[in-house]
């Protein structure tokens, strides 16, 4: 396939060494000095770029009938606005906070968890995302996927980043240098604590599953999730 790399800063770049193993070729790569890039020639387009730049980035693609998978988090606000665009274009997309296998298992696994506590008051459940300190957002896309799932399972109503009041489930982000993402969820009583944890070791595992998304959408039209490019939960 003929990939362009929308954004080629630490997880395009890993990226590119994944999908050139797969055989693939990288015929465009663009970072924020490319302006007006062109997608002709391009067979899918893998955005990892900035919490501004992505809707531009994925609109160019579905304009172009460019199949796109983006992994840039931080933007999900215009998320509706690109499915519109999506559907009224008849192309195909899909974004995840995380693409790697072992964070969509941890996700199954979190929504397992939530509903097997659903209806235990004692306990009270929190959320730790660390990150690498260059990291844009916060809390990380997973972490509000992760919260997200939760929300739908109890009877926490929203998620905060501040002290937790009733009904919030409160979200702690921490920023330490060369973490590549790790993410906690904890049940805590005045008996015991539940804990479940992701630790990403390095980028590979996000890049991997994005270069899969990536071959799996190609002839494609919809909107997808991991959860159909991986078949699991
Ligand atoms: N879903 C997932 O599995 C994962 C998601 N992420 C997310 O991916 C995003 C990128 O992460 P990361 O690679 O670490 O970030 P980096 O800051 O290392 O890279 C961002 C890249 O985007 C480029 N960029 C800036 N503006 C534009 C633009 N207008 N069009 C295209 N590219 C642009 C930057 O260019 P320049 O170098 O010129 O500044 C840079 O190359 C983040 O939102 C992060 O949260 C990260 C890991 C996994
Ligand atoms: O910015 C990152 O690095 C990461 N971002 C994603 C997120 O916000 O959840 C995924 C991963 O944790 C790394």
């Amino acid at each position: 396939m003929k990939i362009a790399l929308l954004g080629y800063g630490k997880m395009g770049k890993v990226i590119e060494g994944i999908a050139i193993q797969r055989g693939h070729s990288i015929v465009l790569k663009v970072t924020s000095q490319d302006k007006n890039y062109n997608l002709a020639d391009v067979d899918v387009a893998i955005d990892f770029s900035t919490p501004e730049s992505a809707v531009d980035n994925i609109t160019n693609c579905l304009m172009n009938n460019v199949p796109v998978i983006s992994g840039t988090t931080g933007w999900l606000a215009n998320y509706n606005k690109m499915v519109e665009l999506c559907h009224e274009k008849n192309g195909a997309f899909i974004y995840a906070s995380n693409f790697s296998l072992g964070v969509n298992i941890f996700f199954e696994l979190n929504k397992t968890l939530s509903k097997l506590m659903k209806g235990l008051p004692q306990y009270s459940t929190s959320i730790e995302e660390i990150h690498h300190t260059q990291k844009l957002d916060a809390p990380s896309g997973t972490a509000i996927s992760l919260a997200n799932d939760i929300i739908t399972n109890s009877e926490y109503k929203n998620w905060t980043l501040e002290t937790p009041k009733n009904n919030e489930l409160g979200i702690t982000a921490k920023r330490i240098e060369n973490v590549p993402g790790t993410h906690e969820i904890t049940y805590e009583s005045s008996v015991d604590t539940i804990q479940i944890k992701h630790t990403a070791h390095n980028r590979d595992g996000f890049a991997l599953g994005a270069v899969i998304a990536a071959e799996w959408i190609v002839g494609k039209h919809g909107i997808f999730t991991m959860k159909d490019v991986l078949n699991i939960g």
